[in-house]
């Protein structure tokens, strides 16, 4: 079994009286896509926050690629390898869809802006962007500024800025939420084709049991912050305390 790019050890935190995440301790390997599924307010999104470093532990630790990244900020994260899709977040609407999947080619290769070389890097990057826009089928879009793009063709694109970005761990919190039915499978397919990467890890947070049965190789379960069941998609869909955690509600049949 390959090394873990990414574990989280007794990862835990409190609002006031409440334990939002507590103790969860889960290593995640290359080649391996994890669904973490569990009822609402089960502590999905909050475990997410404290991997990218949105939110600060209370107490435990997070380990990338065998570095202690726990008080590393945002952007060192994704320095080491941490990408993570957001929500609209992190596009420049005004930008064209080019330009926006250029940066961040441009801030992962971290070119300065020598007079020399610039020209050809210029041509450089915007090529791999073009090659990545080519990749999630935006190319036809690559002019439009960002504002103007549907929802769907956002969220692609968001995909493509984190494909552009080569972290080693992607992160996707309910990537098709909010997608029409036409829309998501390109997601889908998307998310599909990074998973066959040997090298990526992939966390996927997510609710719909279509999604989560087509793509995940693994599937842990978070109740009340703490982690209640890890393993194959089949033996822990089965499990008593699953069915019980979910009542049969929660994970919805689309
Ligand atoms: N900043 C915060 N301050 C106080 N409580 C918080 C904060 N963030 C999350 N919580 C609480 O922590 C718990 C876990 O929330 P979280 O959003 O992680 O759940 P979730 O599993 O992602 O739920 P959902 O499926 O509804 O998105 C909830 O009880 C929530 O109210």
């Amino acid at each position: 079994m390959s090394q873990p790019s990414l574990v989280t050890k007794d990862l835990t935190i409190r609002f006031g009286g409440h334990v939002a995440v507590d103790r969860v301790s889960c290593a995640f390997r290359p080649g391996e896509l994890t669904a973490i599924v569990g009822p609402n307010g089960a502590g999905k999104t909050t475990y997410f926050n404290l991997i990218s470093g949105q939110l600060s532990p209370t107490a435990g630790r997070v380990e990338l690629l065998g570095q202690d990244i726990t008080r590393f900020t945002v952007s060192a994260r994704t320095h080491a390898g941490l990408g993570r899709a957001f929500q609209l977040t992190n596009l420049f609407p005004r930008l064209t869809v080019l330009e926006n999947v250029r940066l961040v080619v441009q801030a992962r290769a971290r070119r300065g802006f020598n007079l020399f070389t610039m020209a050809q890097s210029h041509r450089d990057l915007t090529e791999q962007a073009a090659q990545v826009l080519e990749q999630v089928r935006l190319t036809h879009l690559a002019d439009q500024t960002v504002s103007a793009l549907s929802h769907g063709d956002q969220r692609k694109l968001e995909v493509a800025a984190l494909i552009a970005l080569k972290p080693k761990v992607f992160m996707f919190d309910e990537p098709t939420a909010g997608m029409s039915v036409e829309e998501a499978p390109v997601i889908l397919d998307l998310i599909a084709g990074i998973k066959a990467d040997p090298e990526a890890t992939v966390l996927l947070v997510e609710h719909k049991m279509d999604v989560i049965r087509s793509l995940a190789d693994r599937i842990m379960v978070l109740h009340n912050g703490a982690l209640v069941a890890d393993g194959a998609p089949a033996e822990v869909m089965a499990s008593d305390i699953v069915q019980e955690a979910y009542l049969g509600k929660e994970l919805t049949d689309v």
